[in-house]
This record gives C-alpha cells, structure tokens and sequence, in this order.
C-alpha cells in the first residue's frame, strides 16, 4: 500500500493535451494551469503577500541556493520556516539550488559526492550536496520539495548528457533517502535528458522507478539556450508520458507564448524571473506585446500601460505617470510594472483554464498570439 503523498492532484478537464485540474498541499489547494511567482530571497521582490494574494496568485516559489547563502536555513527554521518568516500563508514551492549553483554561484566543480561553489555574495567557498539540499528545504518547510539534480547547458552533447543523466538519478535516490519529513513536503522528481527524445525517456524511466516517493514531475533542462522549436518539440514528446495523475511542472518558462505552448502540451506549472525582472526595467507584458514604458513615446499618454487589464495597476495609473515614475527612478514605478507583469501572467492562465474548460483553448491560444505579435502599443 502507497504511503498518502502530502500533495496530491486531481484531473478536471481535458482539451486536446491541455487540461484543467486542482493541486491540494499542506497550505492550500492551487487551480491548474497556474504560473508561480518566484521569490528568491525570501520575496517576490517588491511585491507584499497581500498585493500577490489580491492579484491572484496561489503558490510562489523559495529558493535554496540563496536561503542557504543568507541568511541562513537555520534562521529561517528557528522563525518556523519560510511561510512565518515572509507572512505568505499558502503553498510554497522551493527549488533544489543546483541550478543556481551553476548559473550564480563561480562553480568550483561537480562531483558525484556534490558540487564545491563560491558564493556569489562574497567568493566564499560552500559544498551543497543531495542530502544538503534536501536538509535546507527541511528547515525551510515547503510544499513542494525539488529533488537535487544537475540542469546541463541547453546544447550539451549526447557524451555529456548520459552520465549526467545517471549521477542525476543517484542523486534522486539520494534525495529519497535524505528526505525527513515526507509526509509533509511533497517530493517532486526532475526529468533531464536535453533535447534528446530517448534521453528524455531515459531519464524518466530511470526516476520512474521511485515513483511511490514522488508526488510531482518537472520537465527540466529547458529554457537554457536552446532553439524555441527544440523546447517545443521536446515538450510535446515527454510531458504526455509523465503520469497523468501527478501534477507537471515545467521549469523556467515565463514568455507568453511559452507558456501557451507548455499548456498546450500538458503542462499544469511555470515559474519564471522575467516578469518581476523586466518589470523593475520598465518593460511591460501588454496584449498586443510588449512595451518600453519609458520610451518618450509614451510622456502623454494617459491610456493604462494595457487596455485589456483589469488590474489594479491599469484601472488607477497611466502610461505617463508610470514613465514618469521610472524616468524619476521612483521605487513605485518597478513595483507597479512587477504588479502588473505578475497580473498579466496570472489572468493569461485563468483565461487559458476557461478556455480549456469550454474546450476552445487552441482559439484561445491562437488569438492571443495574433494579438501578441501584433506590437501596436
Ligand atoms: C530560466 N530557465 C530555466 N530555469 C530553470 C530552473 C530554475 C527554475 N526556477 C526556480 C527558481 C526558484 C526560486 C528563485 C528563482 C528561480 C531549473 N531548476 C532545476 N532544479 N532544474 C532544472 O533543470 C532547471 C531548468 C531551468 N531552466
Ligand atoms: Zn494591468
């Protein structure tokens, strides 16, 4: 008999691959397809709980690799883990700092004990292993807990790729073993395999075997340099072959268009930096594509940054003003495009859910990207 998994998901409906459905956690049951906002330091930066629950969204994301570094798994424990600490009070889920490793820290090596890093804060030297990564989101008490795994560059060759496939999956197994509270934190498995179908195969028939102890599976090693059309044609070849019973997440995907494709596919979770990112830089996500707030273009322009948003950004604030905002170098300017950005995506989901359930969404997804591509701003 299978030990009852802390997070669990239920099929609603299905259009074509896509599909609707309902995620249930230890804080909180979250609507499938759903975009997370990512919080690195223990915050999605510039935003409260309050303005993240008030635009809609349902979990966000923590992150090992820089909890660990500052100020400290341990702290954070000691205020009762990362819900208390940061006052967010629904699902949390946390990744796994081995990507971050390779894409911030000034790595040191891979080994098959673990990875020796330099921090990026202050060039000090750290080891992070499975058992360390697992042990950190211990202390952190998320949700859902992503296993340790190595996320080879977008183009890495099939001779790289295998063995790293391999340690990846004792990794994996390493994790199973580290893992202390598995009736609390939810383990999700990440499947590698670069853009290689048989590898991408290999990979989940490997993690596959552990399957009882995974209540989730990532697609990972995408959106990391690799071609649009390799990402795509990936997607569609694994995400059906994941079990159709546990909820999939793809990793680092956030452009518009992208997470069409990945709903498309089969996919029910998404996070990416983007939009807070660009947001703070004035780049705004708007229906016919994206727009430069700054740009002088837009000095008078008293329409909202996007006249198909109902967000509490577009119905009270211009164009204009929010240039003015960033040409000031006011910090209400970044906060109030990552408002809207995080907005955008959210209802792009929401709207993508009623579209599947009203078995419309290749309409849905068809319009959106004629719109999108149109530019006129
Ligand atoms: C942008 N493209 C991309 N991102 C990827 C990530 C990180 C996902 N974002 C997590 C995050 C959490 C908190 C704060 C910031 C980021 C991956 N993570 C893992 N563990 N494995 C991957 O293969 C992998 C592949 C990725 N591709
Ligand atoms: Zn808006």
């Amino acid at each position: 008999m299978s030990k009852k998994l802390p997070v669990t998901y239920e099929l609603y409906d299905k259009d074509g691959k896509a599909r609707t459905g309902k995620i249930t956690t230890p804080h909180g049951e979250i609507e499938t397809p759903v975009f997370m906002p990512v919080g690195t330091q223990a915050t999605v930066k510039g935003m409260t709980p309050e303005e993240l629950e008030e635009m809609g969204a349902e979990i966000i994301l923590g992150n090992t690799y820089h909890l660990y570094l500052r100020p400290g798994d341990e702290l954070v424990a000691k205020f009762g883990g990362l819900h208390k600490f940061m006052n967010w009070k629904k699902p949390i889920l946390t990744d796994s700092g081995g990507f971050q490793v390779f894409s911030l820290g000034d790595l040191r090596n891979i080994k098959e004990e673990g990875v020796y890093f330099r921090s990026h804060l202050d060039g000090s030297k750290h080891f992070i292993s499975p058992e360390k990564s697992i042990n950190i989101q211990n202390n952190l008490g998320s949700d859902i807990v992503m296993l340790f795994d190595e996320c080879p560059p977008g183009m890495s060759s099939k001779e790289y790729l295998i063995p790293s496939i391999e340690r990846t999956t004792r990794w994996a197994k390493r994790c199973v073993e580290a893992h202390k509270r598995p009736d609390e934190q939810g383990l999700f498995a990440i499947v590698q395999g670069g853009i290689y179908e048989d590898l991408r195969d290999k990979s989940l028939s490997e993690l596959s075997e552990m399957d009882e102890y995974f209540s989730g599976y990532a697609v990972g090693g995408l959106a990391v340099g690799e071609p649009r059309e390799d990402m795509y044609r990936v997607l569609d070849y694994i995400v059906e072959k994941l079990p159709e019973d546990k909820p999939r997440y793809l990793m680092g995907v956030g452009e518009p268009l992208d997470m069409l494709e990945a709903v498309a596919s089969g996919i029910d979770m998404m996070d990416c930096v983007q939009p807070s990112r660009i947001g703070r830089h004035g780049t705004i996500f708007t229906k016919y594509g994206r727009l430069v707030v700054k740009n002088a273009s837009y000095s008078e322009d008293t329409r909202p940054l996007d006249e198909g948003c109902d967000c509490y950004v577009c119905r009270n604030y211009t164009r204009g003003y929010i240039r003015h905002l960033f040409k000031a170098q006011e910090i209400l300017g970044g906060r109030l495009a990552t408002y809207h950005n995080l907005y955008f995506l959210l209802k792009l989901m929401k709207d993508s859910r009623t579209a599947i359930k009203e078995k419309r969404f290749n309409e849905f997804k068809a319009e959106f990207e004629k719109n999108y591509a149109m530019g006129k701003n």
